[in-house]
């Protein structure tokens, strides 16, 4: 196990920020933290690197007690923040190059791996810019780059891209994908349903400190009663017919709204056949159909009656 955070309680005076929060990371996955503002993110960040103390529980990676001096343990963890950490005297190259240095002693190692991660994120024709002259997007980039440039094991990330034009956000999410491929493992804390969903093997959703479900996102799309969304483009529709589409079997809500009506259906085979069946028969004329699966988000209102946000 590479991360192992067992009843975890960390308290800010009378506010409790993580609630015996529990979390395994196996080696090689992605695993996502999702999880709207003030739920607990980047406390169990601080408390995973060491640099909060924590009131009750263990945390421990690859089975070793992480504290702020622990070198050895800190040398094979990168880490990128939400908010950018580079300093701006020094240029794009120098930054990059001195994050580096600061794990790895050979003088031409550092060279080598700093030109590799340049290429890495398409940063060639930047190098020298300062980060002043840098768009939001290649800012990013950069922050990235250096807290990958020393090659760790482990790399924990807190809203990587946030901020970051599609161009970069691209380029930074297919940079995960391709350091999961060579084996490292990931921390991926975002708010970001989609951004969890695209790029995490496991996922662990916090709410007030708790982890209140965790599995792949089929096991929580499987948590639910959930099963479709179906939209259809309905022209008209009386209150009367409205309610006859929410009797129908399996039919958990419906909303008409804009010439769109909105079926919830729970799991169920034929949802989308008894609801067309229905229009047809009472010869109300439809358009365009639309079934969509859960969302990561339909899981965690469902749970917790609150929408991530
Ligand atoms: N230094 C602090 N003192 C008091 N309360 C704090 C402190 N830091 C965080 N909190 C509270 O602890 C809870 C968890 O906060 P935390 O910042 O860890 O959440 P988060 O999910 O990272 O939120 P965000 O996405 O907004 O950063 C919140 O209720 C927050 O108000």
């Amino acid at each position: 196990m590479v991360i192992e955070v067992k009843n975890l309680v960390k308290r800010y005076d009378r506010i409790i920020a993580l609630d015996y929060f529990n979390l395994m990371v196996k080696e090689g996955q992605i695993h996502g933290i999702l999880g709207p503002a003030g739920s607990g993110k980047t406390t169990l960040l601080d408390c995973i690197l060491g640099l909060k103390k924590y009131d009750k529980g263990s945390i421990l990676l690859w089975g070793k007690k992480m504290d702020r001096d622990s070198y050895e343990l800190k040398k094979d963890i990168g880490v990128v923040l939400e908010e950018e950490a580079v300093f701006e005297e020094l240029t794009l190259y120098e930054n990059i190059s001195y994050f580096c240095s600061l794990y790895v002693g050979d003088k031409q190692k550092v060279k080598e791996f700093t030109k590799e991660t340049i290429e890495f994120l398409g940063l060639e024709d930047f190098i020298k810019l300062y980060p002043k002259k840098l768009s939001p997007g290649l800012l990013r980039r950069l922050s990235f780059a250096c807290g990958i440039v020393h090659k760790p094991k482990l790399l924990i990330l807190d809203e990587p891209i946030e901020g970051a034009d599609p161009h970069s956000r691209k380029k930074i999410m297919d940079s995960i994908q391709e350091l999961k491929n060579r084996g490292t493992t990931i921390l991926y804390i975002s708010q970001n349903m989609d951004e969890i969903e695209q790029l995490s093997t496991e996922i662990t959703m916090l709410d007030r400190g708790r982890a209140i479900a965790q599995g792949t996102k089929e096991e929580l799309k499987n948590m639910i009663s959930l099963g479709e969304k179906i939209s259809v483009e309905v022209y008209s529709l009386s209150e009367e017919q409205m309610k006859e589409i929410s009797q129908l079997p399996n039919v958990s809500g419906t909303e008409y709204d804009n010439r769109t009506l909105i079926m919830k259906a729970k799991k169920g085979r034929n949802n989308l056949m008894t609801l067309l069946d229905y229009l047809q028969e009472r010869k109300i004329p439809f358009g365009r159909i639309i079934t969509e699966m859960p969302t990561l988000d339909d899981v965690y209102l469902e749970i917790t009656g609150k929408e991530l946000g």
